[in-house]
């Protein structure tokens, strides 16, 4: 089956640089996705978008690339509820990537049991409207009673505008929970207002969860251009996303998000997004945590 692309969502960076940034031994991309390919993964009905293809093979070169070691490949929608791009990526790892899945209620436990086999050690729960439709809380939470028991954790995205209602939802949930890209914070906002202040204080309130750091790409208003020779591409993300790094060290991640779906003017260069690392994790011990420690402790347990 031929799917076309989205019209105007930009391809993934043809032919990124690589870092400055040298990263640490054992580093993790904790966030990316596997695209197709549509002719052998077929893109799911009720998707939102239609990405490119974003094999598992380019997605190992640029692990290789920018030196990173091992993955997490997380199920974007454009998937569904059909991870089989996603586990026959981790099958082709050998060991050196683990998997956040999406099911439905219906998943049997014999299905969710052959997924731990593969490799993956979470579920995710999408609630931006511009890529899910609705799915009842009570479905959710009973998913997330069911993946307890494996020890996997919830993976959430979200709009930081929905915190609030989505609040009693999050801070129920029976597992670790780690929150993909911050929360989507409106970086126009202050660091330290009230917007962000809520997410703080739902880290604060809650050991049990975490956030990736990342993403400044899709956050960004000042976009990637260095200013007067600051290197610090991204720049109106920094705060942010430094801040969530001093103040919560141990339960931070970092992920290039490649193939970077759904951009439109901007396709960052993911070499580029490895050099913003030092300027959100300004010390060897916090870049340590960030992306070998908390990544490894998360979905290699048995390996720390
Ligand atoms: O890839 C991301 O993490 C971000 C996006 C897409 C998805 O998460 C997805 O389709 O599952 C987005 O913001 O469009």
């Amino acid at each position: 089956m031929e799917f076309q692309k989205t019209p105007g969502w930009l391809d993934w960076y043809a032919n990124p640089s690589r870092p400055q940034f040298k990263l640490p031994l054992g580093a993790v991309d904790a966030h990316c996705h596997v695209f197709g390919p549509g002719a052998q993964f077929p893109y799911a009905p009720e998707r939102k978008y239609t990405p490119c293809d974003a094999s598992k093979e380019q997605l190992f070169a640029l692990r290789d690339k920018l030196g990173f070691e091992r993955n997490v490949i997380v199920q974007a929608t454009c998937h569904g509820a059909d991870n089989s791009a996603l586990v026959d990526a981790l099958k082709y790892s050998n060991g050196k990537a683990r998997g956040v899945v999406t099911v439905r209620r219906s998943v049997s436990d014999k299905e969710l049991l052959e997924l731990h086999e593969a490799g993956v050690r979470g579920v995710r729960f999408n609630f931006v409207k511009r890529l899910v439709d609705f799915t009842p809380k009570e479905e959710l939470m009973e998913i997330a009673n069911r993946i307890a028991p494996l020890g996997w954790h919830v993976v959430i995205y979200f709009e930081a505008v929905d915190l609030p209602e989505l609040w009693d939802f999050f801070t129920e949930l029976p597992t670790t929970v780690v929150v993909d890209h911050m929360g989507r914070p409106d970086v126009t906002k202050p660091v330290d207002g009230p917007e962000f202040e809520l997410f703080i204080k739902l880290m604060r309130e809650h050991s049990n969860i975490w956030s990736k750091v990342s993403c400044p790409e899709r956050l960004s208003v000042s976009g990637p251009t260095a200013l007067n020779g600051e290197q610090n591409a991204y720049r109106d993300v920094v705060p942010f996303a430094r801040r969530l790094v001093e103040l919560f060290p141990d339960r931070v991640l970092w992920g290039t998000d490649w193939p970077h779906p759904n951009l439109k003017n901007h396709m960052p260069d993911d070499g580029l997004l490895v050099d913003f690392i030092p300027h959100i994790a300004p010390t060897v011990e916090l870049q340590e945590k960030l992306l070998v420690g908390n990544p490894m402790q998360l979905y290699w347990p048995e390996e720390v």
